[in-house]
């Protein structure tokens, strides 16, 4: 089903590699302003999803629309252009600028391509983007004298130059200190109200690194969606407890989620 606000919309899909079902059935609907949490143990195919929302795999069975077009019809690397892709572990090496390094969101390359230059407005886009994001500061600062958390937050910058409509997010708070996934967080609630039609999907293991502006929840095991919806009917004790496998109590506080192991209750 795509309607005219639709942003990815996946019909009974399986993923196989090897032989192997990496996903399997999986229909997701996500509109404009939905912002969604991918929740999964390790291996759960959280990332394989992701690579596919973001036009790097094409689905086995079923049918997947990503902006309107579907995929296995359409340039996949003309439509990976308007999707913002962020992964912290993306390898920088060059010894470029945090403005740059945004700038390079234009053409999504790890450099600057050849004879290419960037407009005056859009050096001024990537430092009001970078402003957006709290990096200011570091605007001029080479890429490898940057923090882990201050990496993070540009490479959000950098993904939203081309102006996406779609944002991936994959574990964007991994090996943050407690300070810096706050920031992120913040960052990221900022973002949304900032740009109302944009659409993202954050993957996740840990429910702490759950934005509070996140709308809508998928929980995947084994590469199978067990539930999806409203992000407050998902998050459940009852169905975190089955998607990890694992008896764990969630409770939510200010808009923020806390998981624990649930212990048994005595009797007497
Ligand atoms: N090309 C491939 N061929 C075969 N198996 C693969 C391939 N790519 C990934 N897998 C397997 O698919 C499963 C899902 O991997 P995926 O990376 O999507 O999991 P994940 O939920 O992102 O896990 P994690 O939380 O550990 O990052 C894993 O068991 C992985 O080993």
């Amino acid at each position: 089903m795509t309607t005219p606000n639709s942003v990815v919309s996946t019909d009974h899909v399986d993923l196989v590699r090897s032989g192997r079902y990496l996903l399997s059935d999986i229909t997701l609907h996500i509109e404009r302003g939905q912002h969604w949490v991918l929740l999964g143990a390790n291996g759960a195919g959280k990332s394989t999803l992701l690579s596919m929302l973001g036009a790097f795999a094409h689905p086995t069975h079923g049918t997947v629309h990503v902006l309107g077009h579907q995929l296995g019809r359409v340039d996949m690397r003309e439509l990976r252009a308007h999707i913002g892709h962020v992964n912290p572990r993306h390898r920088i090496d060059a010894p470029l600028t945090v403005r740059d390094v945004v700038l390079t969101g234009l053409t999504n390359t790890p450099e600057f391509v050849p004879r290419w230059a960037p407009t005056a407005g859009q050096v001024a886009r990537a430092d009001e983007l970078i402003a957006s994001l709290g990096m200011q500061k570091h605007a001029d600062a080479l890429w490898p004298n940057l923090s882990q958390g201050e990496h993070g937050r540009a490479l959000i910058a950098r993904a939203l130059m081309a102006e996406p409509q779609l944002l991936l997010l994959d574990e964007p708070a991994t090996g943050l200190d407690l300070a810096a996934r706050e920031q992120l967080l913040t960052a990221l609630d900022e973002l949304r109200v900032a740009y109302p039609s944009l659409a993202s999907i954050l993957v996740t293991h840990h429910l702490e690194e759950i934005p509070t502006t996140t709308t809508h929840a998928v929980l995947i095991r084994d590469g199978r969606v067990i539930a999806q919806g409203p992000v407050t009917d998902v998050l459940t004790t009852g169905n975190i407890s089955e998607c990890f496998d694992h008896p764990i109590e969630i409770t939510r506080q200010r808009g923020r989620w806390v998981a624990q192991t649930r212990v048994p209750e005595t009797v007497g």
